[in-house]
């Protein structure tokens, strides 16, 4: 493994973005048992690519094998079989450790060390200089909104598990990396805990980096991702943007009464009108009020009007039953 072979047909996307994450065919298959002889198949052949400067959303259920897949890309877990290449680099290269960030699911932060003292630890582990340590941790500190004085004074046993988190993500931003991995970075936070961390990612990704998270909270997902793709039972099974998968916001289903068809027929397909009732499909092009001028002007009337575009969350459920109806072999 870890050899760089070019993919084969390139797109005209991987020819405008420098491609950061890419694997090919990557299998892990885990030994278990006192002699190691039964085995779980935790990846069956992940093919994924992660642009420059985008935010990529890892996707799947418990056991689908994300934390597998960031492993084995971080170089902790070595894959059975496939090919991964990290910012041009095959995974093996020690030299790209330099160049990510990373924050575990479950990170362990040194009890009794302030948080001041764990980012000086951590500044430590990638050789990075007392002088450069003096600006660079009250910068991380301010980003990540903790109170610099108690950064210095409170040991990390005293901090909640929202600061503990944000804390975990200065960590993984210490080396000033231009990838950064994320493995559930939002899981266990209350809605407030969620909503800081996603304004630390969605400022990351306003510097141009490059974020790789792994989560199942979808709702946080189809807020900041820019592409996703979903995992499960260790097969990728879809990948996209999420107007890919999802369709356009600017989609809506629409019902109503009066005005008259032709005129109807500019704004919405697949029109259906009978007996001045009609339904039909309404893309705005970012132009409602447009539309609900120009209905107001046909003497028509708007019974029903509500986005096409189903949610995140509605639409991982439908490919995972998909992927189950597929695998039982259920053609109904
Ligand atoms: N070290 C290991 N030894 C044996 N099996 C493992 C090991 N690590 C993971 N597995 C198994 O591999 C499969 C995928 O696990 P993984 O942790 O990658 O999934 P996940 O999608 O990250 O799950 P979760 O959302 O629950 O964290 C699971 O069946 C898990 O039990």
């Amino acid at each position: 493994m870890d050899s760089v072979t070019p993919k084969p047909n390139v797109t005209a996307t991987d020819q405008e973005q420098t491609r950061v994450v890419q694997t090919w065919d990557l299998k892990k298959v885990y030994r278990t048992g006192f002699w190691l002889n039964q085995k779980v198949e935790s990846l069956k052949g992940c093919t994924i690519t992660v642009y420059e400067g985008e935010t990529f959303g890892l996707l799947g259920p418990n056991g689908a094998g994300k934390t597998t897949l960031l492993k084995i890309l971080l170089g902790i877990v070595r894959a059975s079989s496939g090919r991964a290449v990290l910012l041009g680099k095959p995974i093996s290269d020690r030299a790209i450790k330099q160049r990510i960030g990373y924050l575990p699911e479950n990170p362990y932060l040194y009890d009794y060390l302030t948080a001041w003292e764990f980012l000086q630890y951590t500044a430590g582990l990638f050789n990075i200089s007392r002088a450069e340590q003096k600006k660079r941790i009250p910068q991380l500190i301010d980003t990540v909104g903790i109170d610099r004085k108690t950064a210095k004074k409170k040991q990390l046993r005293q901090y909640s598990k929202g600061m503990l988190q944000r804390i975990g993500m200065a960590q993984a931003l210490i080396n000033n990396p231009e990838v950064v991995f994320l493995d559930e970075p939002m899981s266990g936070l209350d809605p407030i805990g969620r909503y800081q961390i996603r304004q630390i990612i969605l400022a990351l990704k306003e510097q141009g980096k490059t974020i790789f998270f792994n989560s199942h909270v979808l709702g946080d997902v189809e807020q900041i991702c820019d592409r996703v793709a979903i995992l499960a039972q260790g097969e990728i099974i879809c990948t996209g943007s999420l107007d890919e998968l999802l369709g356009s916001k600017d989609t809506y289903q629409v019902a109503g009464k009066g005005g008259n068809s032709e005129e109807l027929e500019k704004w919405i397909s697949h029109l259906d009108f009978a007996d001045s009732y009609w339904h039909g499909q309404l893309i705005t092009g970012g132009n409602l009020d447009k539309f609900l001028s120009a209905i107001a002007q046909m003497d028509a009337e708007i019974l029903e009007l509500k986005l096409a575009r189903a949610s995140l969350e509605e639409f991982f459920l439908q490919q995972l039953r998909l992927n189950e109806k597929h695998k039982s072999g259920d053609s109904n």
